[in-house]
């Protein structure tokens, strides 16, 4: 039966939408939309959680939010569905050769190398440094109101420089002073809307892109000296940090001794070993090193930065909520003072529950890589939880794939699935998550069954990291200050940048990444 259904091409039995163009498909659709999200949330409702879409050149691409599938593509057979040529490629042109392009063996040994440094009894260590810069950047709020009631600020662009000088710190002990220097910040400067500018994708760009995948890797990796954006923004980009990346390793390597080296679990260390480990399982060339160190600074900060700008955002919009969360913070803080402490300890963030809440809704609701391709190595059949009706009216359970089939897993449509999040799964809604039901149903995600960190050997090893940062900086923010709309009526988009989103402003697209709140001290 099995090989039958192979041979007849059974991807083409999904049902899906016409496709609006031959040549780019609903590829470029899905990187234009006015919301992300929109069309696979219509997508959800009119097939089920799995559906055909067309790819750029007329391809068939398999959609699917169901969780099985998701746990058999990230988990159960992740090396067999590997990234996508054309992405990995520019991701490559950007970072070197680090973690997050590097790909099935020589993805086991980055990934081997690294992980001690991302152990949750390593993470809480840092804690103490997220408070630390969470208290500069609230201070320096209350000196630019100077009195005032209120005052409107752009958060992302706070927020964005507060998580820089955290992935400085934490992971290279190294100062990029982002919060002192403003706006004016080079290493700010050199990312400031990098996800959006990046991928403005014309036509000509996506159709140019997509051809990528038939060309060999070798040659693609020369597309780096393409003299037109967005390469000439990724080539500077990787220059200005390479500078940075020398500088720093320079530093490490004069400080560190080899005694502290070989027990130390943070990230320079651990580089620095491996760069000198005779064994060629656990060794990182310099090229990787400085490509890791890219990674790091450019994964561990725009991202933490955005789905809190997102969470911020929400609590505006849903002021009962942000003044219950206030409550829990400051009874919190009582308990803490009579103990006679100065800050809160992980155990005092943890038990802040609508705190943790509101992240993981804000997480569900705003994932801000909203789906991210895969595509199959061998011939294989994906299992489905959610079966789907075929072109021709019958049952599908499973989905049989050929060797090269593009698989986009869609975990934007996954975390509104009402049977697994409940009927409300299309509002933000924090409480949902004080029903135990919440996301109780096959394991996907590494974090709250969510699969906004992605899933499997692949998965953001940086979550953890990311979940306590929000915690501190949350708590900090939300004692001291009340947020609420900007008074001018924005209206907010969640823009599409690559696989992924930021929020912009309806018809001031020109200023970039953005979303203006206004804030007012706390009355003690
Ligand atoms: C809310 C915050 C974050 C989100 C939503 C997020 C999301 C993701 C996702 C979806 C991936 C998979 C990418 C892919 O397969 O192409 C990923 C990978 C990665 N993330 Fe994060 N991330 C966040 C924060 C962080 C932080 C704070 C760090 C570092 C401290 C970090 C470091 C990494 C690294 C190194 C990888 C590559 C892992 C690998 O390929 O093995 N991320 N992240």
């Amino acid at each position: 039966g099995l090989i039958h259904l192979i041979r007849t091409k059974p991807i083409q039995r999904v049902r899906g939408p016409p496709s609006p163009s031959f040549l780019l498909g609903h590829e470029h659709a899905l990187s234009t939309q006015n919301e992300v999200g929109d069309l696979e949330f219509e997508w959800l409702r009119t097939y089920g959680p799995t559906w055909r879409i067309r790819g750029e050149f007329g391809i068939h691409v398999l959609m699917t939010a169901d969780p099985k599938a998701l746990q058999h593509i990230y988990h159960k057979s992740a090396y067999n569905y590997t990234k996508r040529t054309s992405a990995n490629i520019m991701a490559e042109i950007m970072t070197g050769p680090g973690i997050a392009v590097s790909l099935g063996r020589d993805h086991q040994r980055h990934r081997k190398i690294m992980n001690p440094a991302f152990s949750a009894a390593h993470l809480r260590t840092f804690l103490p440094l997220f408070q630390r810069i969470g208290t500069k950047m609230v201070e320096q709020w209350k000196t630019d109101l100077s009195g005032a009631e209120r005052m409107s600020m752009v958060v992302n662009k706070w927020l964005s420089r507060a998580t820089m000088d955290i992935i400085g710190e934490a992971a290279f002990d190294y100062q990029y002073g982002a919060l002192d220097k403003g706006a004016g910040s080079p290493i700010i400067k050199a990312y400031d809307n990098l996800f959006s500018d990046i991928n403005k994708p014309s036509a000509m760009v996506a159709l140019f892109r997509a051809t990528w995948d038939y060309i060999p890797i070798p040659i693609l990796r020369l597309f780096r000296f393409v003299p037109a954006e967005p390469f000439t923004r990724l080539r500077n980009l990787r220059g200005l940090f390479t500078e940075y990346g020398k500088q720093i390793l320079r530093e490490q390597r004069a400080e560190i001794d080899v005694e502290k080296v070989s027990k130390s679990k943070d990230v320079m260390s651990i580089l620095i070993k491996a760069n000198s480990s005779a064994d060629p399982q656990t060794r990182l060339s310099d090229a990787e090193i400085m490509a890791e160190m890219f990674t790091l600074t450019l994964a561990g900060h725009e991202t933490t930065a955005s789905t809190l700008t997102f969470l911020t955002y929400e609590l505006a919009k849903h002021p009962e909520y942000q003044a219950r969360l206030r409550k829990e913070i400051q009874d919190r803080r009582a308990l803490v003072m009579s103990r006679g402490d100065a800050s809160f300890s992980m155990e005092d963030l943890d038990s802040l529950t609508l705190t943790m809440n509101a992240i993981k809704e804000t997480l569900r609701f705003h994932p801000i890589v909203s789906y991210l391709p895969r595509v199959a190595t061998k011939d294989d059949v994906i299992p489905l939880a959610y079966p789907i009706v075929s072109t021709t009216g019958e049952t599908i359970t499973e989905i049989p794939v050929h060797a090269g089939q593009v698989i986009f897993p869609s975990f934007m449509a996954y975390q509104r699935i009402k049977d697994i999040w409940g009927e409300d799964a299309d509002v933000w809604n924090p409480d949902r998550w004080l029903r135990p039901e919440t996301g109780k149903q096959t394991k996907v995600g590494v974090f709250a069954n969510l699969m906004t960190f992605s899933a499997g050997v692949q998965a953001c090893i940086g979550w953890k990291f990311s979940i306590i940062e929000m915690q501190a900086l949350l708590a900090e923010i939300i004692e001291n200050f009340e947020l609420s709309l900007s008074s001018e009526k924005h209206t907010i988009r969640r823009a599409p940048a690559g696989f992924g989103m930021v929020p912009m402003i309806e018809g001031r697209e020109d200023l970039g990444t953005a979303l203006p709140l206004q804030v007012s001290l706390v009355q003690q």
